[in-house]
């Protein structure tokens, strides 16, 4: 009796424990929240009184700005000031109250499992058995695959099942003598069972290929199961990843190889040729294809991904059209102001990297989904991190692992983005929102062919499909510009000129605009050779939907074919001396077609290529007309991981132009 009236105690504890916990979490971040509004109150109010009483300032209203006299705009923000003191007091004390609560509820907890040891050894055993109990089920997964002879699952269990032992035991000392052989037992029956799925991959899957596909382009599959994926992840880590490329073109063929990259068979085609093939059989003889991490973590992107990816599409030009694109210039300049004022100016010393992040970030959150907080949008882009890791590791579901971090961190944005749709659609029925406002109301309000709205669910993963696809890309190009002006200072100087004459050519504080961007074509053309050199995305896959032959090689249906920038960005053949800093490739015609593929091509070129392109000459228009800088670490190298970064995040000294 007594232990049954303990279990339901240590229940009501663990209850409290958790909703304490989540309480007192949401209470500090809306402290969080409040702090930066504060912040932001007092500098705003710091920079009107440096003005004339009788200046009138910009005030933003939702998309627009109108003019204010100071004094008005002055009361407001001390009002805010105020406002946000208030409630970081009240903020502060149901703080203090939770925390006091917290405390008392682990005095209760651990009392408890001091006075009732055999029930704190129960819950401990309790998590150990529904566990261990997971042999079973392995034993089961491993006859059924040795059943089929499928050596690629056998072998993904027995790795899967390896690393599971080893977070077992990590996080568990306390196992008696049974788990302890139960551990050994599974230990050497999964190592058993991985030797045997190797032997099997070597002589059934080789011998396969052997037969069926006489006529496959040459080229290596490597290891079984991971084939030659070390490699290819290993020549980005070491900064060359074209190695890979171009060993493998001139050992076997300049035209297509194959491998076996992300647990598949793949081809990789090479050159002009071959990215016009890839790019112009787009739903004929090939479809994109993602590796099966993306879809477990974008769940609605398996579920009919031609429909879904096609509603996108059909959609996404009203937004990502230059035209609509327009309006967005001048926010796109408020938040980058915004950002400079904030992260770089007063610096004498930056990690270039880790701002470039941050600010392709929150200006995607304010253009998609008008997130006005800074704040906000910085705490939100912790979990990206982790999704973007997770889609990009191997897709082992376990806890701990990156992969299950990063569907944790999908799932925790979800929740977050279906607040975020729940209240738009609130405030466009009530007016409180515009139906061109940003990506979110657009999608909101967009019927298909058969006059339907999307789900919400559609809507939360084509966002955050949007926002991880500009996370990534256009913050690495803008550190690489940062590099390559540090080490090219007469490439800076011709940017330098072209802005400041943009720059001058402008009323004191008037906004950039579409035409402004239209005049900036020498940045354009850095900007593209940075691109050339350091493509955020390598390539991409997509899978033959048929059997078919290309140049005289057969490719099964099945297999994915593989598209690499680098083919052709540093092929000498299309862009001679490839390592040079030359933006005059770009000037006349420009580059042979399909040699130039930073934003791949054909029906999936990238969406998002002409918001990159003006997000990426606002930048560059602020940050020369403020600074000169020297990179704090000459050589600095490269790192592909895969998305390319600057290995120690480009750590700058800046020098601000004198007034
Ligand atoms: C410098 C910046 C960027 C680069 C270099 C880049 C590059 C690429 C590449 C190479 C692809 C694959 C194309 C293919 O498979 O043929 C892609 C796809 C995609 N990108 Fe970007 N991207 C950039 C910025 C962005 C931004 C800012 C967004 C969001 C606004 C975005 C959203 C997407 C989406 C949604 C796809 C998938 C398209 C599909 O499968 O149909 N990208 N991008």
């Amino acid at each position: 009796m007594a232990d049954e009236a303990n279990k339901t105690a240590f229940v009501e504890i663990q209850g409290r424990m958790i909703e304490t916990t989540a309480k007192l979490k949401q209470v500090q971040n809306q402290m969080r929240n409040k702090e930066s509004e504060k912040k932001r109150a007092y500098l705003t109010l710091e920079e009107l009184r440096q003005l004339s009483d009788d200046t009138n300032t910009y005030k933003s209203i939702g998309r627009t700005f109108i003019l204010e006299p100071k004094p008005v705009l002055m009361n407001e923000q001390e009002k805010k000031l105020n406002d946000c003191e208030t409630a970081i007091v009240s903020l502060q004390t149901s703080k203090e109250y939770l925390e006091k609560q917290l405390a008392e509820v682990e005095t209760n907890l651990r009392e408890l499992l001091q006075q009732d040891p055999g029930l704190a050894r129960q819950i401990m055993s309790m998590a150990v058995v529904q566990k261990v109990s997971v042999t079973t089920l392995l034993l089961v997964q491993y006859s059924s695959s040795f059943l089929v002879l499928n050596p690629h699952t056998l072998l993904s269990i027995s790795i899967q099942f390896l690393i599971f032992i080893y977070t077992l035991t990590k996080s568990c000392k306390q196992f008696g003598r049974t788990y302890k052989m139960e551990i050994l037992n599974a230990t050497l029956l999964s190592l058993f069972v991985l030797v045997v799925s190797f032997f099997l991959h070597f002589f059934l899957h080789h011998s396969k290929i052997n037969e069926d596909h006489k006529l496959l382009p040459p080229g290596r599959t490597g290891w079984p199961l991971i084939g030659e994926s070390i490699e290819f992840l290993a020549s980005g880590w070491k900064g060359h990843p074209e190695k890979f490329i171009f060993e493998r073109m001139s050992r076997f063929s300049p035209l297509a190889f194959k491998t076996s990259l992300m647990l598949e068979d793949v081809v990789v085609l090479c050159g002009a040729q071959g990215n016009k093939f890839l790019f112009s059989n787009e739903n004929k003889l090939v479809q994109v294809w993602w590796p099966a991490s993306v879809d477990k973590i974008f769940p609605s992107n398996k579920k009919a991904y031609k429909t879904q990816t096609l509603k996108m599409r059909n959609m996404l030009p009203n937004f990502f059209k230059p035209e609509a694109l327009q309006r967005y210039v001048p926010i796109m300049d408020v938040v980058t102001q915004r950002h400079f004022a904030d992260m770089w100016e007063g610096k004498e010393k930056i990690v270039t990297y880790e701002l470039t992040r941050s600010f392709a970030f929150c200006l995607a959150c304010k253009i998609f989904v008008s997130i006005d907080d800074f704040e906000r949008a910085r705490y939100l882009s912790g979990p990206f991190e982790s999704i973007v890791t997770g889609i990009l590791a191997i897709p082992i579901d376990l806890p701990g692992t990156p992969f299950r971090r990063g569907i944790n961190a999908a799932n925790f944005i979800r929740d977050e983005l279906v607040d975020i749709v729940k209240q738009r659609k609130i405030d466009l029925n009530e007016g409180r929102a515009t139906p061109t406002q940003d990506i979110l109301s657009h999608m909101i309000l967009f019927k298909d062919e058969a006059d339907k709205f999307l789900e919400d669910y559609d809507i939360v993963d084509k966002i955050l499909g949007l926002l991880i696809g500009g996370h990534d890309t256009a913050s690495s190009t803008t550190a690489f510009v940062v590099k390559y002006l540090a080490e090219l200072p007469e490439i800076y100087n011709g940017v330098y000129k072209e802005q400041m004459e943009i720059a001058k050519s402008k009323a004191h504080g008037e906004l950039l605009n579409w035409e402004d961007l239209s005049k900036m074509k020498y940045s354009w053309k850095v900007a593209c050779e940075v691109l050339r050199l350091v493509p955020p995305l390598q390539g991409t896959f997509r899978e033959a939907i048929s059997d078919f032959m290309y140049n005289g090689y057969s490719i099964p249906k099945g297999w994915k074919l593989y598209w690499n920038a680098f083919s052709t960005h540093k092929n000498r053949e299309y862009f001679p001396e490839p390592e040079k800093f030359d933006p005059s490739r770009f000037e006349g015609s420009g580059p042979v077609p399909y040699t130039f593929v930073p934003f791949g091509g054909g029906p999936h070129m990238c969406p998002g290529k002409e918001y990159a392109r003006l997000e990426i000459l606002v930048f560059m228009h602020h940050l020369v007309r403020r600074f000169k800088w020297e990179k704090i670490i000459p050589d600095e190298g490269i790192v592909y991981n895969p998305m390319p970064g600057p290995a120690k995040g480009l750590p700058i000294r800046l020098y601000p132009h004198k007034a």
